[in-house]
């Protein structure tokens, strides 16, 4: 047997959901550009992901219809997100709490309903998301309410403000950058889960908690203390200097498939230097960014090593006022439609279970000497 050392290049389904071309920097979700998508609405794409096509007015309004009517939680979800403590990691509490919903609707696979299903978890999502935020903040329950966004509607329940048309747009768009890439760790958990025709709910909570690793979804979070953490521009050269003595890694950077500039970092670049420069610390942190992203780039694209998604992220979710522990979460919202939309591909169209092999290195065949013989 060949062990695939992390899977490197093993593919485990087909898709027709999201290309991606690792050598030139290219991503499509169902053959449109990621940078055209910038100007369609988080809706659109979703079902653009959903159904394989741009929605028609009509369609859009069914999907936002569904989505605005399916936000509420069980009472029971609400209090086991409230009843974790404030210090609580936000992706454990989301995972309690995708865990809570299981339990609760445990969905049956069902081609006539399977998609409704995603639509229900994707405005669900929503409310898990902006309610870990209200429990960690101290503040009371509150579900999103409907409004001419699944953006707007989030960025209103989570941070108790009227959010300008800026911040919408950006929100927007950010949850469409995250929406999918493929196969990654998350999806992968989520994969071999709904290979076991286990709940969408509980292929979700395996997702996130892969997600929540540093080498994947906690990475912009890493990004970001990074910029916190050199403190201002000219330091970055002594402090990559360091980092690359100590043989550390930069968060934020490098990639299992792109060997080039991540095309969802240099859009994320953009969003961010817009909304920082309404904020003076933002601002800062945007231009330690920027002069890391520069230094990088000469020392490690050798290595092909360039910004990820997560690089920039950060800066953009903080200027819109989030907490640096909820960048992670943000991305497990937005991924919750990638990842649902890998789970119906893979149990409608291609079934089987997920069940690889470990080649054993072990012992030989042992004498087993019982614990009163044993020296
Ligand atoms: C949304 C996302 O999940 S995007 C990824 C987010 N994660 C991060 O930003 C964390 C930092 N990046 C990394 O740790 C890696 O680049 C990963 C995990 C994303 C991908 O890693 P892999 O494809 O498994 O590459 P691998 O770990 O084998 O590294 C290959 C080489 O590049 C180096 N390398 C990889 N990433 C980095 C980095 N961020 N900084 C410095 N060196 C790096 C490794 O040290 C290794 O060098 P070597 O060959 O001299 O030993
Ligand atoms: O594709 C990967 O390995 C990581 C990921 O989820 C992303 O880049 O969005």
């Amino acid at each position: 047997m060949q062990v695939s050392r992390g899977l490197e290049d093993v593919i485990i389904k087909t898709t027709s959901l999201t290309f991606i071309d690792g050598e030139k920097g290219i991503l499509r979700y169902r053959g449109y550009d990621i940078n055209d998508l910038m100007n369609a609405s988080y809706e659109e794409v979703i079902y653009l992901m959903l159904y394989g096509d741009l929605p028609s007015r009509g369609e859009l309004e069914e999907v936002k219809s569904i989505i605005n009517e399916s936000y509420d939680v069980p009472e029971s979800v609400i209090n086991v997100i409230f009843s974790l403590g404030r210090s609580c990691d936000p992706i454990g509490m989301m995972e309690t709490a995708f865990g809570a919903l299981a339990s609760v609707y445990n969905p049956a696979w069902d081609k006539e309903r399977d998609k409704e299903t995603a639509l229900k978890i994707i405005a669900k999502a929503s409310t898990v998301t902006c309610n870990v935020m209200r429990a960690k903040e101290g503040l009371k329950p509150k579900v999103p309410e409907p409004s001419e966004s699944y953006a707007k509607s989030f960025l209103r329940s989570s941070l108790d403000k009227e959010p300008d048309e800026l911040e919408v747009k950006a929100m927007d768009n950010s949850l469409v950058l995250y929406t999918d890439h493929e196969v990654p760790a998350s999806t992968t958990a989520g994969l071999v889960t709904a290979s076991t025709l286990s709940d969408m709910y509980s292929c979700v909570t395996a997702a996130l908690a892969a997600l929540k690793g540093p080498l994947h979804g906690g990475a912009a979070e890493g990004a970001f203390n990074q910029f916190v953490d050199i403190g201002s521009p000219e330091k970055v050269e002594e402090w990559f200097s360091r980092k690359m003595e100590e043989k550390k890694r930069i968060m934020g950077f490098g990639h299992r498939v792109y060997k080039t500039y991540d095309p969802r970092a240099k859009i994320f670049k953009r969003l961010a230097e817009s909304l920082s420069s309404r904020k003076p610390e933002a601002k800062t942190y945007f231009k330690i960014a920027s002069k890391l992203d520069e230094v990088g780039e000469k020392h490690l694209s050798e290595k092909k090593l360039f910004p990820n998604t997560d690089f920039y992220s950060g800066i953009l979710f903080y200027s819109m006022g989030f907490p640096v522990y909820m960048f992670t979460p943000i991305f497990a919202l937005s991924r919750t439609l990638g990842w649902t939309s890998h789970f119906i591909e893979y149990v409608e169209e291609q079934h089987r279970l997920i069940r690889p092999r470990a080649a054993y290195v072990g012992a030989e065949k042992r004498e087993f000497v019982p614990l009163e013989k044993r020296s």
